[in-house]
């Protein structure tokens, strides 16, 4: 019987920007960009972590502009198709524009769950420009699925080539996965794809479990940076889908060596599950708000845990950055009383 392919995409060089506080020089783009092209991934998404136009004061400065590093990634990839995220309003369409001038042929459009209408101008506008457009869902965990199938097919009515449910805050268990993807498979006309955080370390599980309802791309990132706890690791990732018999594409020896390599070289801290990114994926807190939240901490000498609590009590969405100083300031206002009472 033939193996089922499913194409692995890399966002190293996107959702690993906010575990690197999106510190990607040319250099480094180019390095793991042509590291992954030549292992065989099919999509390689880059932009700065909150996609393309996200480098700003709420989100954190890119310390090279990411058009400069989609040129770089660009010159270095013959197989792979360039890819960007796009969070509508974060990013423009003159944003998207500029990125497809600049070689990017995949636009992934990125919205919370209940949102996808703010992305159909965008999925129009990237076919119109011949580009792949992808629905991008974010904290699927806070839809269910008959929502998510809902806003899946507002994004497919649109245009979008394939749905990409993401477990932002890596909140989710194998059974919310499955239990979303399979009746989205049993819905929508377009392939499924899969976007996991390994904030309870059940990205790897997760993304299987997505596979076997029916999801044909899944997102990995090498030694597996990214927000949170970061994402499914690519190299294991390859490995387990190989040995349960899938057609990745991916060679296995190659992606463990970009990953050791060139990429653990200029990881900042090791990418490990500790106290604060274990809360995110308990909490439901998204993911990329954990080094906002360390940087509040230490300014009002908070611990992490407890304004990643009162986050997730609130149900802060991706977007709502500016509320992590919000909730600190609030938190360390409430200390004094309490320490003055
Ligand atoms: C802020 C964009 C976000 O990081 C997209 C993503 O990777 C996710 O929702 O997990
Ligand atoms: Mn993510």
């Amino acid at each position: 019987m033939e193996k089922q392919k499913i194409n692995i995409v890399d966002t190293t060089l996107r959702d690993g920007s906010h575990a690197v506080s999106h510190s990607f020089t040319t250099k480094e783009a180019e390095d793991i960009a042509e590291g992954l092209d030549k292992i065989g991934v099919s999509i390689i998404e880059i932009s700065h972590g909150d996609g393309i136009g996200g480098s700003s004061i709420n989100y954190g400065f890119s310390k090279v502009p990411e058009m400069e590093l989609i040129k770089g990634a660009r010159k270095k990839i013959n197989n792979a198709k360039l890819g960007v995220l796009l969070l509508p309003g974060v990013g423009t369409i003159e944003d998207l524009e500029e990125a497809r001038r600049n070689g990017a042929e995949v636009v992934r459009v990125a919205t919370h769950v209940s949102e996808a209408d703010i992305g159909i101008q965008h999925i129009k506008y990237a076919k119109k420009m011949g580009m792949k457009a992808v629905g991008f869902l974010m904290m699927c965990h806070m839809g269910s699925s008959e929502l998510i199938v809902e806003q899946a097919k507002i994004f497919e009515d649109s245009g979008a080539d394939y749905i990409n449910v993401a477990d932002s805050a890596g909140h989710m268990v194998p059974d919310d996965v499955r239990e979303r993807i399979s009746l989205l498979k049993k819905s929508i006309n377009i392939p499924i794809g899969f976007h996991a955080h390994n904030n309870l370390g059940l990205a790897i599980a997760n993304s299987i479990a997505a596979v076997e309802e029916g999801a044909t791309y899944i997102d990995g990132t090498c030694r597996g940076l990214g927000a949170g706890a970061g994402n499914a690791q690519l190299e294991v990732l390859a490995a387990v889908l190989n040995r349960l018999g899938y057609d990745t594409g991916i060679d296995i020896y190659g992606a463990m060596d970009v990953a050791e390599d060139i990429v653990e070289p200029i990881m900042q801290r090791p990418q490990v599950i500790n106290t604060a990114s274990l809360m995110l994926g308990y909490a439901g807190v998204y993911s990329s708000f954990l080094l906002h939240t360390y940087r509040a901490a230490e300014k009002f000498k908070l611990n992490p845990r407890d304004i990643l609590v009162e986050l997730g009590r609130r149900k802060m969405v991706g977007g709502q950055e500016d509320m992590i100083v919000d909730v600190a300031f609030s938190l360390a206002q409430k200390k004094k009383e309490t320490a003055h009472s």
